[in-house]
């Protein structure tokens, strides 16, 4: 999973309070790069996203063996094919977009087309002859719910899994830590950047057009803060970037997850400061999902894939850091309080709005008072 175009996609007024999505838009502005080889090939060259899955379907491949699987959001097969060579006696590889033709032509371009059978459309609306034992799918978008896809895949579950089937992944979680970054400060420079520009084009559209456009200046000033400052920012960071304890904010558990569970997230969370002398830039964001099979099926051997800060490289989910500000200065022993709520956005289901309250609680007993800062991931 990796970059999405923005756009709107759904309007208010469902049933239940949700966003009825018009389907022509949500194609238009996400599924469309999904046809495209390059964009599945930046997921291909994860090699921890790849590690994890094929460690998790050829370790457990008595989950697969014989097995009925569904996969969803096949893109370019490759899960649908590791699932048959891993012994299934047929895979459902569904997807929604034209990539669907060279997943069929890559099953058999690996011998596996008589168990792999591509079917092109969502799978929200294909049909399927039997239930399945196994549904995989690659699902996860960056810190975990962007995208929103996970609704396709409990669709999925609750329509075609077996009562005794299995989920891949089978655990997901979601992760927050305070960090250290100079992200902000850069931020800050092109929010500077940008309004030395908007004064010059001001003065000059006045000089030689006679039109004042001072009025628009907050306007502009605003919507560069939302651009800058507001939205979170994607990066690989280093470990020794986090500079306390993080916090999981979400579990889920992938075979009785709702989609009312996911449509808002609200956690709060106290996080110890571990370094002395350190500015508090920013928080945060990443998930880990696990291959663990269920209670009745349980995993031969358990996997998990991890989008953690890690030294040896990252994954193109990378992390998403949440600035804060204005920014504190913490030591060792102080402790953050932080109030986080997630929902998806008005115009896009698929992008997500946050609000984050942060308190800085000193070891010395000093508390001080609480910021309210809204950020956009999209
Ligand atoms: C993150 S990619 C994963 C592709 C592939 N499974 C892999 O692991 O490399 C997700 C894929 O799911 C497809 N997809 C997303 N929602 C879908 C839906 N509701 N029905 C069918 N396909 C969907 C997208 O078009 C995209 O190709």
């Amino acid at each position: 999973m990796a970059s999405l175009p923005n756009g709107a996609a759904a309007a208010a007024g469902g049933p239940s309070g949700a966003p009825v999505v018009d389907k022509e838009v949500d194609f238009a502005n996400y599924f469309c790069t999904y046809a495209y080889l390059y964009h599945q090939k930046e997921m291909l060259c994860d090699r921890v996203r790849m590690d994890a899955y094929h460690s998790a379907v050829f370790r457990n491949a008595h989950h697969f063996r014989g097995k009925v699987v569904l996969d969803v959001g096949t893109g370019s097969g490759i899960l649908a094919i590791w699932s048959a060579q891993a012994g299934a006696r047929k895979v459902y590889a569904v997807e929604a977009t034209n990539m669907a033709e060279h997943a069929r032509e890559l099953a058999r371009a690996n011998g596996v087309q008589d168990i792999v059978e591509v079917i092109q459309g969502t799978v929200e609306d294909i049909e399927l002859p039997e239930k399945v034992d196994v549904i995989i799918s690659e699902w996860m978008g960056y810190f975990l719910l962007r995208e929103s896809m996970f609704d396709s895949v409990i669709c999925a579950r609750d329509r075609w899994l077996k009562p005794d089937g299995v989920m891949y992944p089978s655990h997901a979680r979601m992760w927050l830590a305070p960090i250290r970054t100079g992200l902000g400060d850069k931020k800050m420079e092109d929010l500077d950047i940008a309004m030395d520009d908007w004064g010059q084009f001001v003065g000059e559209t006045q000089a030689y057009y006679g039109v004042n456009m001072n009025a628009l200046t907050k306007a502009y000033r605003a919507e560069h803060e939302k651009y800058y400052l507001k939205s979170s920012i994607w990066n690989n960071l280093h470990p020794n970037q986090v500079i306390g304890k993080a916090a999981v904010i979400k579990e889920m558990d992938c075979l009785t997850a709702t989609v009312d569970e996911i449509r808002e997230v609200r956690a709060q969370v106290m996080l110890p400061i571990s370094l002395d002398g350190a500015r508090l830039a920013a928080l945060a964001g990443w998930f880990d999902v696990h291959f663990r099979g269920s209670k009745q099926n349980p995993a031969a051997e358990e996997v998990m894939l991890n989008t953690a800060p890690d030294e040896n490289g990252g994954t193109h989910w990378g992390q998403q850091v949440f600035l804060l500000t204005p920014s504190l200065s913490v030591s060792k022993g102080d402790n953050v309080k932080v109030s986080f709520s997630m929902v998806r956005s008005k115009e896009n289901h698929r992008l997500m709005d946050m609000e984050f309250t942060y308190e800085l609680h000193e070891f010395s007993g000093k508390q001080h008072p609480a910021v309210t800062t809204k950020m956009y991931l999209e």
